[in-house]
């Protein structure tokens, strides 16, 4: 590739616009990119390794939804082209600092580090706590799935494993007990269903002598449509392994249902008042139930279904199940805690967590792993999100200074930059106004991230200046604000950087310098903020050319020929 090619797409690139590239061509000698030549992602290694697998990941599940192929969102846009060239730069410069910087999807599963399977729980809006949470799964076949069950699977044709079943099966398989808060048409059904029907596998098959003590499993919905989509989808796994699965809904005859009832089912999928009902009119008892789902325990509340709920959830089972009490020690934060024998597996599904379905949580789940995916969990509810115009990099440090020494936000904060070069400038900038800035990016090798890390959480730093490779999975707690120096290349990264900040039920803050060289990423951004209920887009942001309509690649590639003119 020719000098003059190479420095198109170096400018293109770096976004400048028109007026600043025509002085450029007139000093062209004099001007120094963002990196080194030796750093040039343009020779032989594919950009796209580095990162389509993370875009990947994206297409096939978007926050928390089946999201289909999306050709004119950030997949298909240059940007990300751009921004898998930065990452591929950066994995090179890791590499050359001795790090292994492969995208876990390159990895074999044994070869996962801690900070890849964080990474991997960003790239799927997954977060889950509660104590000894186990990996993700990466892939069906990476689980501890039964055989059986992992055939049918496959012959349903699941490729991959929503985000929500990649957390909820892997913890569902240990018979603990779950929270899981993930929007409709995130699959929860078969994140319920599946560790069910490993459950029930092990318990005796129905004979005569036992179908009559009720169920094994029981799923509640709170409307008829909900409990009947549940019933087809757990049909698909249940029926293929034998067993029995039967509704019971409002709107249909007790005579139908208990006709239906009469040989038994392992699976009940009710809405709570009909269950109730049937249960009064001892048309069904749940002697043996020992597995149970409230999906969408919100909607059930709100419907006014809580009563019947506790009337449901207080004739199962007390006592404790075989082999359950096997008094292991084991350690939840830090506190050693006796597992004690259960009676039954409980998981609660909900988009919300209202006092009434907290409670509920509290009395009949014990010590549940609590799993949010996507939108649920989203920087968007606890980052109150602001934008600045500044232009110029000696401007911008001024601002940061006025913004710590203002001692609105204390440490730490975390600045997010574009290039390791612009990571150096911005720390020792910080460094003569007096702030301690520790910096991470793939030039620096293990050794000197683990100590920029650990500086930051001793206090000896106050800041991290990062990239955002170096920036991903990095696990610093209580980060009171978050500034972009530079505006991320995609929205997904923006959303990714301003989640530092905001966790644990904390609110935090976002603070992006803007220029006009981000037109590409205005109007997402514009839109990001507006679905922030603490955050207000600011006039210039809103009034900006660039912020009224998203830039399809047309009209991208129209803006870069007028540029390149
Ligand atoms: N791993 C997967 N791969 C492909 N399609 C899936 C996968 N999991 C679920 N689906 C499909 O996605 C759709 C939504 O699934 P599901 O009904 O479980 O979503 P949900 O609304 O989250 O669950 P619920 O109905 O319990 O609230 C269904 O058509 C289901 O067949």
């Amino acid at each position: 590739m020719t000098e003059s090619e190479m420095s198109a797409i170096r400018s293109r690139y770096l976004g400048v616009d028109k007026k600043k590239r025509k002085i450029r061509k007139m000093n062209d000698r004099k001007f120094v990119f963002d990196w080194d030549a030796q750093d040039d992602t343009l020779n032989n290694e594919s950009p796209a390794a580095a990162g389509i697998n993370r875009q990947g990941a994206q297409i096939m599940f978007g926050r928390g939804h089946l999201a289909g192929l999306d050709d004119t969102g950030p997949i298909a846009s240059r940007r990300t082209g751009d921004v898998q060239l930065a990452d591929a730069r950066e994995r090179r410069q890791a590499a050359k600092a001795g790090l292994d910087e492969r995208h876990w999807s390159e990895k074999p599963l044994e070869e996962m580090r801690d900070r890849d399977w964080r990474i991997f729980r960003e790239d799927f809006s997954i977060s889950a706590r509660g104590g000894q949470i186990p990996h993700p799964l990466r892939s069906w076949t990476e689980s501890s799935i039964p055989v059986q069950i992992l055939e049918v699977i496959e012959k349903i044709g699941y490729k991959e494993p929503s985000p929500i079943q990649r957390q909820a099966i892997p913890i569902g398989l240990q018979n603990r007990d779950i929270i899981g808060i993930a929007e409709t048409g995130s699959g929860k059904t078969a994140a319920f269903v599946i560790p069910m029907l490993a459950f029930i596998s092990r318990l005796p098959p129905f004979t005569d002598e036992n179908r009559h003590l009720g169920p094994y499993a029981l799923i509640m919905a709170p409307t008829r449509e909900l409990a009947q989509q549940i019933e087809s989808e757990t049909r698909k796994f249940a029926s293929p392994l034998g067993f029995k699965c039967v509704s019971i809904v409002g709107g249909r005859s007790v005579e139908e249902q208990q006709f239906n009832l009469r040989e038994g089912a392992e699976i009940i999928i009710a809405t709570p008042g009909r269950l109730k009902d049937v249960i009064e009119r001892h048309v069904l008892v749940l002697s043996q139930c020992r597995y149970v789902v409230m999906d969408e325990a919100d909607r059930m509340v709100n419907l006014g279904f809580e009563a019947d709920l506790l009337f449901i959830l207080d004739r199962l089972p007390s006592e404790l199940m075989e082999g359950e009490d096997n008094g292991e020690q084991m350690d939840v934060d830090g506190e050693t805690m006796v597992r004690k024998g259960r009676s039954r597996v409980t998981t609660l599904f909900s988009a919300t967590m209202p006092p009434p379905v907290e409670r509920l949580a509290k009395k009949y789940l014990k010590r549940p792993a609590v799993i949010t995916i996507g939108e649920a969990g989203r920087a968007v509810d606890t980052v109150e999100q602001k934008v600045e115009f500044v232009a110029g990099d000696e401007k911008k440090i001024q601002r940061i200074l006025e913004i710590l020494n203002s001692n609105q936000y204390p440490p730490p904060i975390i600045v997010f930059v574009n290039q390791k070069k612009t990571a150096d400038m911005v720390a020792k900038g910080l460094q003569r106004g007096g702030w301690n800035a520790a910096i991470l990016h793939s030039g620096k090798n293990q050794e000197q991230r683990e100590a920029a890390l650990n500086s930051l959480r001793t206090g000896d730093a106050d800041i991290l200046v990062a990239t955002d490779l170096a920036g991903r999975g990095i696990d610093v707690q209580d980060v009171s604000l978050v500034i972009n120096f530079q505006m991320a290349n995609t929205i997904e990264a923006y959303v990714h950087r301003i989640g530092r900040t905001g966790r644990a039920g904390k609110q935090g803050t976002a603070i992006t310098f803007l220029t006009n060289e981000d037109y590409e990423v205005m109007y997402d951004l514009k839109q990001e903020i507006s679905k922030s209920p603490i955050s207000k887009v600011s006039i210039e942001l809103a009034k900006h050319e660039a912020a009224q309509h998203k830039m399809s690649r047309e009209m991208k590639r129209k803006r870069d020929a007028e540029d390149e003119g």
